[in-house]
């Protein structure tokens, strides 16, 4: 089978400085990549390239072998840590807000028939994460995990067959990140996705992905610390049944990743 996703030798440079390098890899359809790595190894310039918000300075990326465009498209929906939502508009309408701008690019707005069939599509979408109850509150009234909730609907409500998690659940509290970690189960497998998650938690990385990824420099000079970037380092598929187990499995442990 081949690839949903692939990278084939991806760089990103800025100026003289190399972030990304010699990055090759394959991602299959619906399974949850996570990728950790230290601070600066170009995770979320990983991220960006995948979403066409920047291109790589060398390489391709491929979605279904066929060159990505050069610009964010609606088969992929990101989230980020800190919150993306509009603070003048509703849940309501920071749901319906994404899909008036994809059906109506020109005015963002819809009208009779198409806005009702997309309000009851938002609504829809809300009561899948979880804020069926607060369609009409403001980004202001709301908890931290609340408005995740609502930017991962906003990520969704466009129906992206790939989802891009830039630590989304790294500002919340243990408790709610515990919540979050169920309802992006559920929407993974509810919604077909395919998603590639980067965090700093371990754990979560472990918990939530089929795969986890490494992010690492492989080469250093200590003269010139901007001449090699990082590429993926170890490349662990997991069982899930055995996602506890299979870093020893394949002689890395745990430990490798507590520098991350
Ligand atoms: N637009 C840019 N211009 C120049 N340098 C950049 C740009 N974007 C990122 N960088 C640099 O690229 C490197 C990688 O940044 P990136 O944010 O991808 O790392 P990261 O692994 O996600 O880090 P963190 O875990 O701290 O979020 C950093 O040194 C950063 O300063």
């Amino acid at each position: 089978m081949s690839a949903l996703l692939s990278l084939r030798n991806v760089w990103v440079e800025y100026g003289d400085k190399v972030v990304l390098e010699r990055v090759n890899l394959d991602i299959e359809a619906g399974s949850f990549v996570s990728i950790v790595g230290p601070s600066g190894a170009g995770k979320s310039s990983l991220l960006r390239v995948v979403l066409g918000q920047e291109a790589p300075s060398r390489g391709s990326i491929l979605l279904d072998d066929t060159p990505l465009a050069p610009e964010c498209g609606p088969d992929r929906g990101v989230v980020f840590q800190r919150y993306s939502v509009f603070p003048h508009l509703s849940v309501l309408r920071n749901t319906l807000f994404g899909l008036e701008c994809a059906q109506a690019p020109l005015t963002a707005r819809l009208f009779g028939g198409r806005r009702r069939t997309a309000l009851a599509e938002a609504e829809e979408m809300l009561i899948a994460v979880g804020l069926g109850d607060n369609l009409h509150l403001y980004p202001a009234e709301m908890s931290g995990g609340m408005q995740q909730r609502l930017a991962i609907a906003q990520a969704l409500i466009k129906r992206p067959r790939i989802l891009l998690l830039d630590e989304p659940f790294g500002a919340l509290d243990p408790g709610i990140k515990a919540d979050m970690h169920a309802l992006i189960t559920r929407l993974w497998s509810d919604y077909s996705l395919t998603v590639i998650m980067v965090t700093h938690d371990i754990k979560e990385a472990f918990t939530l992905g089929t795969r986890v990824l490494a992010l690492d420099k492989r080469r250093h000079d200590p003269h010139a610390p901007n001449r090699f970037g990082a590429t993926v380092v170890y490349d662990l598929p997991l069982n899930k049944r055995q996602a506890v187990s299979a870093p020893a499995e394949s002689g890395i442990t745990i430990d490798s990743f507590n520098n991350i």
